[in-house]
């Protein structure tokens, strides 16, 4: 299975129907080289860019999902969009459809944590409730986004419900860069599955984005890193990898369920 992550730069100079046609074409030239594809958080606005949230808002099947659709029929390969601000009469979802080779949607995931502590996104859209997971050929993808990899029960939420990869798009500042490495391998390390977390290039919204999307193995080891400008991020997985690693060290089998702080502190 070939996975390529779009670390597209989300420049404001740019407008968003040119973003969006470029996006398009960057997953066309895919076409032969991978299976899927992936592309970061709101690329379309940028994550940070929350004055732009509601102008650039769009119903699930507007020109984003048109144009994402059609770019992963002509490229044949599964696509994973990134998101982008869905409008759902007046509330805005932080948004991440997912399409078949065909171009038909088989997922759409709406970020269930929203960044900014009341500001922001935070402040501006309406969580997701649901969790989502699609089925690749020999593999089951569970979906989180950015700030979701901080929170490792939506994680495990995945992987009972089949999860064997878990693919993020992310917005993810580089402020906060040596955190996004490490939580992407430690939700692969814990849960024994591949993390393919595809983060945004560029400065938007005066926030600096670190870049540095990676591939992550369900031992943990990073396949491949990205640097910090725009760039298409390659590597192959192999499906069969999480249930041999699982079989092989099954800490999995050893989780503790419905432990509970005791009622009184301990003395
Ligand atoms: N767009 C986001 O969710 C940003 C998350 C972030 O900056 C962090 O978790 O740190």
């Amino acid at each position: 299975m070939r996975a390529s992550l779009i670390q597209i730069a989300v420049d404001p100079d740019e407008p968003v129907a040119a973003r969006r046609a470029r996006a398009a074409r960057l997953v066309r030239e895919e076409r032969g080289s991978a299976d899927l594809v992936v592309l970061p958080e709101l690329w379309t606005v940028g994550a940070f860019a929350a004055d732009l949230f509601a102008a650039e808002s769009e119903p699930l099947h507007g020109p984003t999902y048109e144009a994402m659709a059609a770019a992963a029929r002509d490229a044949e390969v599964w696509l994973h969009a990134g998101s982008f601000v869905e409008a759902v009469g007046d509330a805005l979802y932080n948004t991440s459809p997912v399409f078949s080779p065909d171009g038909e949607l088989v997922a759409s995931y709406r970020k269930i944590h929203r960044f900014g502590f009341d500001r922001g996104e935070a402040a501006l859209m309406a969580a997701g409730e649901d969790l989502v997971t699609f089925d690749l050929p020999h593999l089951t993808v569970g979906v989180g986004t950015c700030y979701d990899l901080r929170f490792p029960e939506l994680f495990r939420g995945l992987v009972d419900a089949g999860a064997e990869a878990f693919v993020v798009p992310a917005g993810w500042p580089a402020r906060r860069r040596g955190h996004w490495t490490l939580l992407a391998r430690a939700r692969a390390v814990e849960n024994q599955a591949y993390v393919l977390a595809c983060g945004t290039a560029g400065t938007h919204a005066d926030v600096e984005q670190a870049g540095h999307s990676l591939i992550v193995d369900p031992w943990g080891e990073v396949l491949a890193e990205a640097g910090p400008g725009e760039e298409v991020l390659r590597a192959v997985l192999d499906p069969a990898k999480p249930a041999a690693i699982r079989a092989d060290f099954p800490a999995l089998k050893d989780r503790v369920l419905g432990v509970e702080a005791p009622a009184k502190p301990r003395v």
